[in-house]
């Protein structure tokens, strides 16, 4: 039997909490059954209560008491300690059924998708052995950086890692589109959602230039502006390029808010998950073991 899941990523205050809860909600709305891990050893406050939570097992506050760390290696030891104790996850979940959507809301912290090697281990743990979830990732970006572009180059970078680094089906999510509704054009938006590395260009033609009466000319102050000097322009570049050449990032949009949205984006993790194809048309009630044996002996 397998079982099904998604990983809610993406850096701190990307909107990943709202999502399982508007998530959650949805599932509910839908009369389908699902089961919220909370991985994130310093949530406090829940829109719904989850059926496993990390802070059971290990709790940021008391790491950083107790062992002296910071809140990011702090949060590393309370994700090795999570390796080192995997029952706690493995016997609840071993009692989930395929019905179910497992819905793990995970912390912030940049450093965790990028270069330490914890979450892949975990990820193996959920996919394969005795749990053998099928899952999916759902990296959620927020919107807002479309309006700094190498910030959202910078953040799509991120995305991509996560990426390279789990090995499994996953989709990116530009959150909190309601803060950009107007402010930016529908064709740009188009050019973010599938990332274009022109967008760059087109940004470093606009900063270094200003205008004067109708028409543009170089800003002279440009390159002595260490964000918007020539070399920094070329890292931007560079970066824009790699993330064109590898042609593997673009986003879906979501707004919590809408549940047509939630909607959308859960119907791209049950089609990377395979949920629908594997759901068993339910037997009726009265078609018990005796009458099928009864059958076939007929
Ligand atoms: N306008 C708007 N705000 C949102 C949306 N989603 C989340 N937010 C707000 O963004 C802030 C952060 O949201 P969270 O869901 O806590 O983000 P998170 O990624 O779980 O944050 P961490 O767990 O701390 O990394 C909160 O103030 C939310 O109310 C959205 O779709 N639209
Ligand atoms: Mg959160």
């Amino acid at each position: 039997m397998s079982k099904f899941g998604t990983l809610v990523m993406g850096p701190a205050g990307a909107g990943k909490s709202t999502f399982c809860a508007a998530l959650i909600q949805h599932l509910q709305n839908n009369k389908r059954p699902c089961f919220y891990v909370n991985l994130d050893p310093a949530a406090e406050d829940f829109a719904f209560e989850p059926d496993i939570d990390i802070k059971d097992l290990i709790s940021l506050e008391d790491v950083m008491d107790e062992m002296s760390l910071g809140p990011n290696g702090g949060l590393i030891y309370c994700f090795e300690f999570l390796l080192e104790n995997l029952d706690f996850l493995t016997e609840p979940l071993s009692d989930v059924t395929e019905d179910y959507l497992i819905v793990f809301d995970m912390p912030g912290q940049i450093e965790l998708y990028t270069h330490v090697p914890i979450l892949p281990e975990l990820v193996k743990h959920l996919m394969r052995g005795n749990l053998n979830i099928n899952m999916c990732a759902a990296y959620l970006l927020e919107s807002t950086f479309v309006i700094d572009r190498p910030k959202f180059f910078a953040g799509t970078l991120s995305a991509m890692s996560a990426m390279l680094m789990l090995e499994m089906p996953h989709i990116n999510i530009l959150s909190k589109m309601d803060l950009v509704k107007g402010q930016v054009a529908k064709r740009d938006l188009k050019r973010f959602l599938n990332v274009d590395a022109d967008l760059i260009d087109e940004d470093t033609e606009r900063k270094s230039t200003i205008k004067e009466g109708s028409k543009r000319i170089e800003d002279p102050g440009a390159t002595e502006n260490i964000m918007g000097g020539e070399s920094f322009n070329r890292l931007n570049k560079a970066v824009a390029q790699l993330i064109d050449d590898f042609s593997m990032v673009s986003f879906l949009k979501l707004n919590a808010q809408d549940e047509d949205s939630v909607g959308a984006i859960l119907s791209y993790i049950d089609d990377a998950i395979q949920y629908h194809e594997s759901q068993e048309p339910k037997e009726p009630k009265d078609m018990d073991t005796g009458m099928m044996e009864g059958a076939m002996d007929g």
